[in-house]
């Protein structure tokens, strides 16, 4: 549903960037999105550069700011697993923001940046000695520990690099959030940390204080990702801060950091309101300053982990529409729970209607997350002016799955026909990072765009780079 008047882009959804011309076509960072296809082809991701830059800034200063006032310093982490390229990473170096990699590949992006080790962190639940001596040799900042047998791994790992490792333990607050079961990370049933309440994540911190070749930074929490409602935070950092403190009673040793995760939420569609980065730090920094304070701890240094809430609306998958075609629905659910909720959605009417599929040059390989979380989007023609009437439509790939579709509901003019362009906004996070070349299609380029100019930051798969890996 566009859901804004006229031809105005909802700045929820779109770039900072983005803005529509007089003949209806949308430019984003002052560069044609008909002229981008021209010359770059479609699918493409449409990064808007100073909008990425900007994101990353609000997060930080607003956490350095809040943060200040009770006297507490911030590291912000740019969580890679959300995009991460040579280019991306410099950004957010550039812009005062350390990196967050979960594998040796995200490492390797981080380091081929210029990164310095030092602003580098290795999360991962399954972390091979290889991802960890190549860590240690960089020399990061930090290795999120997320396992008993890992204490003695990086430990050991330490001892034959020579090096003194500095290490957090991720640890389970039971704070259950974010957009779908999939990705939220701090219930206890599931694989990520070590839970406070069962008892492990203080015998792991025990662990790492018996090891020498271990420096304890401090404890990490994140609880979930694309998460809306702030306050999951604030207990969470209650939950670590007692942690904190039942480890300093016993110990003497008061651990001076606590990462407090990403997950920050954005609007995917108009009508949804991302967290805002100033009240959401605000926030959090209230709740560690009054738990502090009840707890007669001096506050830790913070660090955020934010990924999507900083290069998610940055970016607009662009596809080139094919073929279109009107499918007449019989309006009763059949029974699955998808179904049932589409039903809901269409206004639960079980009165047949006509729903315009609307094919485009890409799919489930270019994003994923429709079908692996029900995730929804919205689209828009951004070639020309359309029709001024609107026809119920369906986006969908080109994949051999019923279930590609890239956008599951969403008003387009009624002579959206081949060859137009359509853009679907908030594809910068787990979009390109979770891509695939099901059915050998080459994956998209990432074509970043700043004042006027389009510069490709990651280029084209072709079939030749499929291919190369096939040895008969
Ligand atoms: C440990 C950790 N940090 C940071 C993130 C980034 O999350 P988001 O992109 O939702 O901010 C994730 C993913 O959810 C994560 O697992
Ligand atoms: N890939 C997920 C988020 C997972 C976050 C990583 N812990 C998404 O697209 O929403």
């Amino acid at each position: 549903m566009s859901g804004v008047p006229g031809d105005a882009l909802d700045p929820q959804v779109w770039p900072a960037g983005a803005e529509v011309g007089e003949d209806g076509a949308v430019r984003i960072a002052g560069v044609d999105l008909r002229s981008l296809a021209a010359e770059h082809g479609t699918p493409a991701y449409v990064l808007d550069e100073a909008d990425f830059r900007r994101r990353a800034r609000a997060w930080r200063t607003a956490f350095e700011e809040a943060f200040a006032a009770i006297g507490a310093g911030v590291d912000v982490y740019y969580a890679g697993k959300a995009f991460l390229s040579v280019a991306v990473a410099r950004w957010a170096h550039e812009e005062g923001l350390r990196i967050d990699t979960a594998t040796g590949g995200e490492l390797a992006v981080a380091l081929r940046a210029g990164v310095p080790g030092e602003d580098i962190g290795l999360h991962g639940n399954n972390k091979s000695d290889a991802e960890i001596d190549r860590a240690l040799a960089a020399g990061v900042g930090r290795i999120v520990l997320d396992s008993l047998v890992e204490v003695d791994r990086v430990a050991e790992a330490a001892a034959r690099a020579g090096v003194r490792a500095p290490v957090m333990v991720r640890v389970t607050t039971g704070v259950h959030a974010g957009g779908h079961e999939y990705i939220s990370t701090a219930h206890e049933d599931q694989k990520f940390g070590l839970s406070v309440a069962g008892g492990q994540a203080l015998e792991a911190l025990r662990a790492v204080l018996a090891r020498p070749e271990l420096e304890l930074l401090g404890i990490h929490s994140h609880i979930g990702s694309q998460i809306l409602d702030p306050s999951g935070f604030e207990v969470a950092a209650r939950r670590i801060l007692e942690l904190r403190s039942a480890l300093a009673r016993e110990t003497g040793v008061l651990v001076s950091e606590v990462d407090l995760g990403g997950g920050y939420g954005v609007a995917y569609v108009p009508g949804e309101v991302a967290l805002d980065p100033v009240e959401t730090a605000r926030a959090a920094a209230r709740a560690v300053g009054d738990e502090c304070a009840r707890l007669g701890d001096a506050v830790p240094r913070i660090s955020i982990e934010p990924g999507r809430a900083v290069v998610g609306p940055t970016t607009v998958t662009l596809y080139t529409v094919g073929t279109v075609k009107p499918v007449t629905v019989d309006g009763a659910p059949t029974g699955d729970a998808r179904d049932a909720r589409d039903a809901r959605d269409d206004g639960a009417s079980a009165e047949p209607f006509v729903r315009t599929y609307v094919s485009v040059d890409g799919g489930m390989s270019d994003n994923l997350r429709p079908a692996l979380y029900g995730a929804r989007y919205s689209a828009r023609v951004v070639s020309r002016r359309g029709a001024a009437t609107t026809v119920r439509s369906r986006v969908v790939g080109k994949h051999c799955e019923s279930g590609d579709v890239v956008v599951h509901d969403v008003e387009l003019p009624s002579d959206v026909r081949a060859g137009d362009l359509l853009a679907v906004p908030v594809t910068g996070a787990y979009g390109r990072s979770m891509a695939s070349n099901y059915n050998h299609v080459p994956r998209p380029p990432v074509v970043a765009v700043r004042d006027g100019a389009a510069r490709v930051v990651v280029r084209r798969e072709t079939e030749d780079d499929l291919l190369a890996l096939d040895l008969g």
